[in-house]
């Protein structure tokens, strides 16, 4: 029997708890390479805690997560370094920013020639250029986020997963991060993304899923009108069938 190409990401019935708050409570999904995957869903819905389930940075409660075929939660260094992941904080504060993108690199395995000439492209396109020989400490909100970005775009990854990535950008930095998962999905890249966004998820998402209360609840057409009316239609008639 022929197979298909192995999920980047994956997750069966996947479920966590933090004390007696239900975070995510059964979900399903499963992204393969050159899909732009994207979540919405209102605050506290269960969005941030699945993508740090899906990237191995929480254990499961029950249920399972996988990455590229192999639990995400243990995962080998050399299945953890195919992916490049945003949540919130990740870069040090105390080096420049070029600095974090050379590390970054050089952690995900690049020689220190390559690291640097990465370093250079990444600050380049993400109009970092002004900043980079600044501590990232003493940056804004937006162009900590862009660095955060950076350092996640800096290494080819098979897989990014995106939480919130536009938080705080202006809106040169939401095209440039738009044009940079455009291009990696179009290179084979699966992406995974979390956004508060319609519109913007509507540009670069292959499938939109509505999370609420830790569950998937339903699906928006990306190409569709007046996604902000199928959210809320889609999150009320969650809420009422949860009544
Ligand atoms: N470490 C934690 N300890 C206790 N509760 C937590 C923890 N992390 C998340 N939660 C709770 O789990 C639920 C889901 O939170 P989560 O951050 O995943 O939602 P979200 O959809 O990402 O929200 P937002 O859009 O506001 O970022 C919330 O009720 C939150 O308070």
């Amino acid at each position: 029997m022929a197979r298909g190409p192995v999920p980047a990401v994956r997750a069966g019935r996947l479920a966590r708890s933090f004390g007696d708050v239900d975070a995510v409570r059964g979900i399903d999904i499963e992204v393969l390479p050159g899909q732009v995957h994207a979540l919405v869903g209102l605050n506290g819905a269960g969005k941030s805690t699945l993508l740090r389930l899906l990237v191995g940075l929480l254990r499961p409660g029950s249920g399972s997560a996988e990455l590229f075929g192999v639990p995400a939660w243990g995962a080998p260094a050399d299945v953890r370094a195919r992916v490049g992941f945003v949540g919130s904080g990740h870069a040090y504060g105390e080096l420049t920013v070029r600095e974090n993108l050379r590390t970054a690199a050089r952690l995900h395995g690049s020689c220190a020639r390559e690291a640097t000439a990465r370093a250079d492209a990444l600050v380049e396109s993400l109009a970092l250029g002004r900043w980079a020989g600044r501590r990232v400490r003493t940056l804004s909100d937006g162009n900590r986020r862009r660095v955060e970005l950076a350092c996640a775009l800096v290494h080819d990854a098979d897989l990014l997963v995106l939480d919130e990535p536009t938080n705080a950008l202006d809106p040169a930095g939401v095209v440039e991060i738009r044009e940079s998962v455009l291009r990696r999905a179009a290179g084979g890249a699966a992406v995974l993304v979390s956004s508060h966004h319609l519109d913007e998820m509507a540009r670069v998402a292959t499938t939109i899923d509505v999370v609420h209360e830790g569950r998937v609840v339903g699906r928006l057409p990306p190409d569709g009108a007046d996604l902000e009316r199928q959210f809320f239609r889609t999150v009320h008639a969650a809420a009422e069938a949860g009544r």
